[in-house]
């Protein structure tokens, strides 16, 4: 890589300042080492191993299947590319629900095993006793609220958070819970743009945005919907800047074509019987 300026590893710290000195802090989910390598060298901050896989890797339509086992070689994939980019990792539905000791078992695992700087959970006043203890042991945690995808079902489906004075409401006392409990950064989930300046203003930890407008201290998607990777609907807060899906059929129906008329491989692409010719 021809870098001239020096790539100082992203440190946890690197959130509250960029919030406090006004510079919008970038993000986007990698699964694998090639992902990885581009966006570190892209000079995106943070680098989220989401649990989002489920749905871009796997193929489940939720992201409630997915498991650790599955989360752990990703996200070993993930740290092994990115050189500044501080990595986390999304704790998996049914790994710290059951409460703090369980949880900081799951994040100790994720910890010794896959080289990342943090892990992310879901939820506000509900998960803020699991954040402390994960804190506590010297693990930095994320938050994430608004909505959860792992309460699709809970919260009855794709559905905004925060509106009207009482979804205002609870999601300030999410947010101010999720920074009482010590998290370095909060995401906040598919609510009002407003509310989200709000909640941003109120916090000295950064917030991440996704759906929540540009209000918030950084800006996270999910990178296969963003760079138009993803089959099917996308969500309405999603931007595509490139299409590299069409890029890649474009590329195999081309090397399907080749093989069928053999044109591939030519003279140049084969090997002849001579050593070292
Ligand atoms: N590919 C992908 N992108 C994501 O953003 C994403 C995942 N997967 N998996 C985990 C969660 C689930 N998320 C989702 C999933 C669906 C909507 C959605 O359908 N939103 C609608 C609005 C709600 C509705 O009317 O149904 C939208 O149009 O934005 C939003 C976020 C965000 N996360
Ligand atoms: C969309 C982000 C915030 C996430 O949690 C994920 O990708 O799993
Ligand atoms: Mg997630």
């Amino acid at each position: 890589m021809s870098e001239s300026a020096p790539r100082k590893r992203v440190r946890i710290r690197h959130f509250a300042r960029a919030k406090a000195a006004g510079e919008k802090i970038t993000a986007l989910t990698a699964y694998d080492v090639i992902s990885a390598q581009i966006f570190d060298e892209a000079g995106i901050d943070l680098l989220l191993v989401g649990d989002s896989a489920a749905n871009v890797v796997y193929g489940y339509d939720s992201t409630l299947p997915v498991s650790m086992d599955e989360l752990i070689p990703l996200a070993k994939a993930v740290t092994r590319g990115a050189t500044r980019a501080c990595v986390v990792a999304d704790l998996p539905f049914g790994s710290y629900e059951r409460g703090p000791e369980q949880a900081l078992d799951t994040a100790v695992r994720f910890m010794k095993e896959t080289g990342v700087t943090a892990i992310k959970l879901e939820g506000g006043e509900r998960s803020a006793a699991v954040i402390r203890r994960i804190v506590d042991a010297g693990i930095p945690v994320m938050g994430h609220i608004g909505y959860t995808p792992q309460a699709e079902h809970g919260l009855g489906g794709h559905v905004v958070q925060g509106r009207g004075d009482d979804g205002a409401a609870k999601l300030m006392a999410d947010a101010l819970a999720v920074q009482e409990a010590g998290a370095f950064a909060v995401v906040l989930e598919m609510v009002p743009a407003e509310i989200a300046a709000q909640v941003t203003a109120k916090l000295e930890i950064a917030t991440i945005g996704i759906g929540a407008g540009a209000g918030c201290d950084g800006q996270i998607l999910v990178w296969t919907d963003a760079f138009g990777m993803s089959a099917g609907r996308i969500p309405s807060f999603v931007r595509m800047f490139a299409n590299v899906r069409e890029t890649l059929l474009q590329a195999a129906t081309t090397y399907r074509d080749e093989v069928r008329s053999g044109g591939f491989p030519n003279e140049r692409e084969s090997f002849t019987d001579a050593p070292n010719a």
